[in-house]
């Protein structure tokens, strides 16, 4: 009988779901649910209920196993790689108490702000846990909720993070890993203790509130009989950790040693390594995580990807080939069409009241074709500002392992490889998240039956390089992605104060 593993990863826009056989590391079935964030919102809000998930879970995991053809008993193992950062609030019941706020509400920068004063400021709070607290994280979302909900706050009995609220769902179980813990910033990354300093600064009561932290290599619990029957499954199936989905991307994309950077071009940008120290940024703009395989994950995250380039398709009516072969009829650089993408504000650099800026635009430039390539070239050159600052942070970067709905654009690796002066490679499962969930659960099935098996043991004989896809920098079109870089920093900088008197503005008169 075959042994599988299901691998379900809760995204911003969809959760996907990849049955994969335990044995080869094939993918036998894979299925995909989407979903939105919920609508008119005040400025900056993002929201999405944590049921959402769970149903799309529920049909992404069903279609996975039919496509799979997978009986019942054969399944050992399930992972869930989530969405970092978001903040599910239960009751004592287990109850949802108010939708979930995500990793890209920036409407808590007052409270960032007032934790990290209470804590000393920037610097104290990085010295004290290692890890600053900014805007998107979990920590300022739930001082959030005490002031500006204080009804719900008074219910409140559990924080949990999106993978975690699947896996509580999933086991009955409130636990929290490790690496989606970080991201928290109320723990103290380099002992991965909860830090207490910050967590009275919200509330002295919120200790009780925050579950117990697990190591990622342990199960969060097994299979609820409720939940086997939504899902089709039998109960008592094991639930590994899981992790936040970088953590999990970083196992799917075989980055799971040092010397491995790996790029995701999601709803957000990603760019990580895995490390075995703890690394640091003193400027804060290089998040300290750890990962889900109890070593860290130094990364940079910026907002705006693909809501920059599917801001572009959708109001142009393109499908993604038609965007793509728009963008491929300019050259390099859009004849100086130049996007600074902070269309969601930005967390790197941190500009939460950001919005997007062209410069530019001339009768020339002002085409379908040339605003489709600078947002491609836009968000990519806002993502190398991370990467240049993990290298400066000494990370080697000779190889990017592409992953996200973005590298599946042959034209837009072209541009990752030209931006980033590295050769970029993408893997046999694109769903790095997904995969990486499934590997993890592999992992902890197979220390539960007492071998004794590393992380990358699973990840050298399963993670597959796609040759057909590498795509190598193009010394020419390296030389002009430097000027640009250049040029987006400068105009970051320089619009940086001006921000939030137009934010004003937009309040007023929006
Ligand atoms: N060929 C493509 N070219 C550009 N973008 C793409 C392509 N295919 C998918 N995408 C975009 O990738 C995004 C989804 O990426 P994904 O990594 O699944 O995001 P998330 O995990 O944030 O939900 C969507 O915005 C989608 O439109
Ligand atoms: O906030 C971060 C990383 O710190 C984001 O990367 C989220 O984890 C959301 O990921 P996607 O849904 O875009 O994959």
């Amino acid at each position: 009988m075959r042994s599988l593993l299901i691998g379900i990863d809760s995204g911003t826009q969809s959760t996907k779901a990849l049955v994969v056989d335990a044995r080869s590391g094939r993918v036998l079935g894979a299925a995909a649910q989407a979903y939105d964030l919920i609508p008119n919102l005040p400025p900056g809000a993002k929201e999405q209920h944590p049921h959402t998930w769970r149903d799309a879970t529920i049909k992404a995991v069903r279609a996975a196993l039919r496509a799979a053809g997978a009986r019942p008993s054969e399944v050992v193992a399930i992972g869930v790689s989530g969405q970092q950062h978001g903040f599910v609030p239960l009751d004592k019941n287990g109850e949802v108490i108010r939708p979930a706020k995500l990793w890209c509400d920036t409407s808590t920068a007052a409270e960032c702000e007032e934790i990290m004063a209470a804590l000393g400021g920037f610097k104290a709070t990085l010295r004290l846990q290692g890890i600053a607290v900014l805007p998107g994280f979990t920590a300022s979302k739930i001082l959030w909720l005490k002031k500006h909900e204080p009804e719900n706050y008074a219910r409140l009995a559990t924080v949990l993070l999106p993978h975690d609220y699947l896996n509580f769902w999933l086991t009955g179980e409130r636990v929290m890993e490790y690496g989606d813990a970080s991201g928290t910033a109320l723990m103290d990354i380099r002992k991965r203790r909860w830090c207490e300093a910050t967590i009275r600064a919200i509330d002295p009561e919120l200790m009780d509130k925050l579950p117990p932290l697990i190591p990622s290599d342990q199960p969060a619990g097994r299979l609820r009989p409720e939940a086997a029957r939504q899902l089709g499954l039998e109960p008592g199936v094991l639930v590994s950790a899981g992790g936040g989905d970088n953590m999990m991307g970083a196992i799917g994309t075989g980055n799971t040693r040092p010397g491995i950077v790996t790029a995701s071009f999601g709803t957000s940008g990603t760019i990580y390594a895995c490390s075995e120290k703890p690394v640091v940024d003193p400027a804060g703009e290089i998040a300290a995580f750890c990962d889900s395989t109890n070593r860290w994950l130094p990364l940079l995250c910026t907002m705006n990807v693909t809501v920059a380039t599917e801001m572009m398709r959708q109001d142009f009516g393109y499908t993604h080939a038609q965007f793509e072969k728009k963008a491929a009829q300019v050259p390099p650089g859009a004849h100086g069409l130049l996007l600074l993408p902070y269309l969601e504000g930005e967390r790197t650099p941190n500009v939460p009241d950001g919005t997007g800026v062209m410069i530019g635009i001339n009768p020339r430039t002002f085409s379908a074709s040339h605003y489709c390539r600078a947002a491609m070239e836009g968000v990519t050159l806002g993502m190398n500002y991370g990467l240049q600052r993990l290298v400066r942070l000494g990370v080697r970067a000779d190889q990017i392992r592409a992953t996200g709905g973005g590298s599946k654009s042959r034209l837009w690796r072209q541009i990752m490889a030209d931006v980033f002066n590295a050769e970029v490679v993408t893997l046999k499962v694109s769903e790095g998240a997904a995969y990486g969930a499934a590997l993890q659960a592999l992992w902890c099935w197979r220390l539960q039956k007492g071998e004794k098996v590393a992380i990358h043991e699973i990840t050298d004989a399963f993670v597959k390089i796609n040759p057909a896809e590498t795509t190598r920098p193009r010394p020419e079109a390296v030389a002009v992605y430097r000027e640009l870089q250049a040029l987006q920093d400068e105009l970051s900088r320089r619009l940086r104060p001006l921000f939030p008197q137009h934010r004003q503005f937009v309040l007023r008169h929006g």
